[in-house]
């Protein structure tokens, strides 16, 4: 399964994390906001499209930069799942919670805190290496 995920940092420098609901596969873990990569669809489009749908704001393809991946081989019965990562440079609108449990803004600190699936520990230290905080895991 491929899936895309974006890193959005808002005007005082906090990232935006989305904690995903509790009836779903990894239910409860604050991830980056996303989802999975349609049949006939670029992962740039997949992005704008679930940025529309889960936060409600409105991404230009051209302001999606990618920043790290992460896979995992699946095997305990889950699908095997590759993520790409984009920093989200602008949108309009205000995002918002809308499929989710909820989403909050977080420091490097805050995030290596969260209860994250394990992708998101890669893609997290991932990303805050490209952006100046290889100290925090
Ligand atoms: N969006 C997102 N999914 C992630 C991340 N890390 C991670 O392991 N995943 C996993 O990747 C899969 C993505 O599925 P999803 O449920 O977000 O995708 P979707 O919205 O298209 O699914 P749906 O059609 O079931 O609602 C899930 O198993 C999810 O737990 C992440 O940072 N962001």
């Amino acid at each position: 399964m491929v899936v895309v995920a974006g890193a959005l940092r808002g005007a005082d420098g906090r990232w935006l994390m989305h904690r995903r609901p509790f009836d779903k596969h990894h239910g409860g873990l604050w991830e980056f906001p996303g989802g999975k990569v349609e049949e006939g669809e670029s992962r740039p489009a997949a992005l704008v499209r679930e940025m529309q749908e889960e936060l409600g704001i409105e991404v230009d393809q051209g302001a999606l930069v990618e920043v790290a991946s992460a896979a995992t081989d699946g095997g305990d019965g889950s699908p095997a799942i590759v993520i790409y990562l984009y920093t989200v440079g602008r949108w309009i609108g205000q995002p918002a919670a809308l499929e989710g449990q909820a989403i909050g803004w977080f420091d490097f600190a805050e995030i290596a805190a969260l209860e994250k699936p394990p992708l998101d520990v890669e893609l997290s230290a991932a990303l805050f290496a490209a952006n100046g905080a290889d100290r925090i895991k």
